[in-house]
């Protein structure tokens, strides 16, 4: 069984809602059990700043799939919700990335794992370490904890509320 970490993102309309129902996509799948969430954390905008915040979530999963096939999985998500491929770090109803698959290192055309990213982004380290504060980067054997020492960008818990 493999265990893995997956973010999910979005910022527009109804964020929470493309959230729940990411997850309750992953949910359905008959090879992913969702093991434990994150809180849900409103974050700045990371690379592309003139867009609206994004509301973040990390989910610890457990699954029999293949990181390659669990990619597919996570686009088909994307798709389902109604992500369109416009601008690479724009806006978006929902993204789903894979963190950390085991204590794998894979590096294909497709797919990074960790993910090249993660290390310098908040929005994933903060809700990361709130589920497994003692995680390794899996490439470089660091503590996860040193990098969001490091790590720019505000976030904060979300509580609102919001309609669609
Ligand atoms: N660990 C990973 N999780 C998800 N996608 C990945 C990963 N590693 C590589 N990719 C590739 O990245 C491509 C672009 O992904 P996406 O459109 O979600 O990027 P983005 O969300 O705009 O930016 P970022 O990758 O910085 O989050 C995907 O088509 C996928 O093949
Ligand atoms: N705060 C925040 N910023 C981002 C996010 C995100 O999920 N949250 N996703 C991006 C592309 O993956 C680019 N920037």
């Amino acid at each position: 069984m493999n265990r893995v970490y997956l973010s999910i993102g979005s910022n527009i309309g109804n964020r929470m809602d493309y959230l729940t129902r990411a997850i309750e996509q992953l949910q359905h799948h008959p090879a992913i059990q969702v093991k434990r969430q994150s809180s849900v954390y409103e974050t700045e905008p990371v690379g592309l700043v003139d867009q609206a915040n994004f509301l973040n979530i990390v989910v610890e999963i457990e699954t029999n799939l293949e990181a390659d096939a669990l990619l597919q999985v996570c686009q088909l998500v994307e798709e389902l919700l109604g992500r369109e491929r416009v601008i690479r770090w724009g806006p978006r109803t929902v993204d789903v990335d894979i963190l950390l698959f085991n204590e794998e290192v894979i590096r294909t055309e497709s797919l990074i794992i960790p993910h090249e990213r993660m290390h310098e982004r908040l929005f994933v380290l903060v809700p990361l370490l709130e589920l497994s504060p003692g995680l390794v980067h899996s490439a470089t054997q660091r503590p996860l904890k040193q990098y969001a020492e490091e790590a720019t960008g505000e976030v904060w818990i979300y509580e609102g509320e919001e309609s669609s």
